[in-house]
């Protein structure tokens, strides 16, 4: 594997849930990475507020705008950044819920007001910055990541945004840590989304068009594990996972790292999952294999579950194959027994 990267670069992105829960840790850490690196912010909107914006989109209730602008002052307040900077934004979010007939489409309406998670965390982030004394700036990822117009899971134009991209290469040539929205793009100056959980791929995307020596995903996890920590006591943190695993994990339903995130990354650079509130790196992505099996799950519908064993083709277990795949099997089972029967699993596995 030949890597091609500027050896000093690295683009970091912090989820939804470090966002909440860990925002003091994700400042300190980007201080840290900053003494040795250049580094790019990619940031997801805080936990919780892209739903919200989803419902607002529908029901255009004005009291979830104000549940949202008082989240944000929270965090703003906690971080030592004045909450009025954040006004403009909500007076263009009231603007925009009032003019839904003026975009072309209801999804076109909706990705601008999903917008709004991500470009209100990365104000408070940069202003949060630069009190630390950091050169930031924010970057509205509209101007950068250029997209098709298929709203809510947009294809990226990977030329038309390498062309874009010496917006953040001025920034980093003056010193300043750029932090930029995940999730988002734009299309002939409408908003787009990248699908949800899509900001791990807009630091692969970036990390990949900037040459970066890797892409960190900071997250609630210290990185990916024989199956969802949440569910199985016994999961155990897997130091190695390849591409090819991490592709066929994310594809199966493991929420650790976005499936599209895996592509522009392949053979390049490698991405690195940690946890936010401790700077704890726990797995490595690149071409190396621990050759362990990772359990997965996601809905297939109302009723049924698949698990999914990325790993292995064959194993015994006592539910019915729901599909299988070159290193790969997934089995079926009702919704409501889910969480035994990936523990079930594990254990037949890992005994
Ligand atoms: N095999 C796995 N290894 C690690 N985490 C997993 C795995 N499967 C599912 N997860 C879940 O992924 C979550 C992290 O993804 P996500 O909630 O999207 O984080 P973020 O808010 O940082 O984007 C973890 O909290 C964990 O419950
Ligand atoms: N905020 C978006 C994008 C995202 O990537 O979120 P997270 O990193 O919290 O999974 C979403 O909820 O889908």
């Amino acid at each position: 594997m030949i890597y091609k990267l500027s050896n000093k670069r690295i683009v970091v992105k912090f989820g939804g849930s470090s966002i909440k829960d860990s925002f003091r840790e994700a400042l300190e850490f980007v201080l840290k990475l900053h003494e040795e690196n250049e580094v790019v912010v990619v940031l997801s909107a805080l936990r919780g507020v892209t739903d919200a914006l989803l419902g607002l989109a529908e029901s255009k209730d004005k009291s979830v705008i104000g549940k949202i602008a008082r989240k944000h002052s929270i965090l703003a307040d906690e971080s030592g950044v004045d909450c009025d900077i954040l006004e403009p934004l909500f007076v263009e979010l009231e603007c925009v819920l009032k003019n839904e007939r003026r975009f072309p489409n209801k999804g076109a309406f909706i990705d601008h007001v999903l917008s709004f998670g991500e470009r209100l965390s990365v104000i408070i982030f940069a202003n949060a910055l630069e009190n630390s004394g950091i050169r930031s700036e924010v970057v509205d990822a509209l101007h950068v990541i250029k997209t098709d117009d298929n709203f809510g899971n947009a294809a990226v134009d990977f030329s038309g945004t390498a062309k874009r991209i010496k917006l953040i290469e001025k920034l980093l040539n003056e010193g300043k840590v750029p932090v930029v929205t995940g999730f988002l793009g734009g299309y002939k100056g409408l908003r787009t989304t990248l699908g949800r959980g899509g900001s791990d791929y807009t630091a692969t995307i970036l990390g990949s068009l900037l040459e970066a020596r890797a892409v960190l995903i900071m997250s609630d996890v210290r990185g990916i594990y024989t199956a969802d920590p949440r569910i199985v006591k016994d999961a155990k943190l897997l130091p190695f996972v390849s591409y090819e695993e991490a592709l066929n994990a994310s594809a199966l339903g493991m929420r650790a790292l976005h499936e599209k995130s895996i592509c522009p990354v392949m053979g390049r650079l490698p991405v690195i999952l940690g946890k936010t509130d401790s700077y704890r790196l726990g797995t490595f992505v690149s071409d190396i294999s621990a050759e362990v099996p990772i359990l997965t799950y996601k809905p297939v519908n109302e009723n049924f579950a698949c698990i999914g064993v990325v790993g292995l083709r064959e194993v015994n277990f006592n539910a019915p194959i729901y599909k299988k795949g070159k290193n790969w099997i997934s089995f079926l089972v009702k919704r409501e027994e889910l969480e035994n029967s990936l523990n079930d699993l594990h254990e037949v596995i890992f005994k």
